[in-house]
């Protein structure tokens, strides 16, 4: 795999994480967490109200740390938790404040229910510019045993052999 490709996730309770790193093993490419300044709450009707609020106001809060050489890679994976239907706003901080155009996204999410979503939409109206892949979607629940789900789908995107 001659492409150099980055793997970019927000996750608040751990399962994004997880699938964020069973694709930087099985390509081997660089990985970057995309956090919020301010933490999210743990207490989950909290973080739910505020990620209510934070997507009828279309806020955008403030990041930890931007990519610093985004220009270099090709494909951009982008995890995120489905977050009332789409992507967290972090993560439409993240698309927002790098130059995605020309590059491929590579989207998948985590979720109890409603798979992707609407978050394709999302993100192809914030990054017009730039190929959206079909993304993966795996329950939060089943994210330990998501291995075999995982490298198929990276298998048939062409992203392994
Ligand atoms: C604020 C909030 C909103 C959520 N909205 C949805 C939703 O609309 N549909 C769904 O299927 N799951 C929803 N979930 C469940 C998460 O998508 C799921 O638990 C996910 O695996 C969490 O990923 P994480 O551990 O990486 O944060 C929501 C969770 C939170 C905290």
């Amino acid at each position: 795999m001659n492409k150099k490709i980055l793997v970019a996730y927000f996750s608040h309770s751990g399962n994004t994480r997880e699938i964020a790193i069973q694709i930087h093993k099985n390509i081997g490419s660089n990985i970057f967490e995309i956090q919020s300044v301010n933490p999210y709450p743990s207490e989950y009707n909290e973080v739910v109200e505020q990620a209510k609020q934070e997507l009828q106001s279309g806020y955008q809060p403030e990041l930890k740390t931007a990519v610093k050489d985004m220009k270099s890679y090709e494909a951009v994976f982008i995890g995120y938790p489905n977050w009332w239907g789409t992507i967290p706003r972090p993560v439409a901080a993240f698309l927002s404040k790098h130059d995605f155009s020309g590059k491929t996204i590579v989207p998948f999410c985590t979720h109890e229910g409603s798979r992707l979503g609407r978050s394709i939409t999302d993100i192809t109206r914030l990054c017009p510019q730039s190929t959206v892949l079909n993304g993966l979607a795996v329950r939060g629940r089943e994210v330990k045993n998501a291995q075999n789900e995982v490298s198929e789908w990276l298998r048939k995107i062409g992203m392994i052999e």
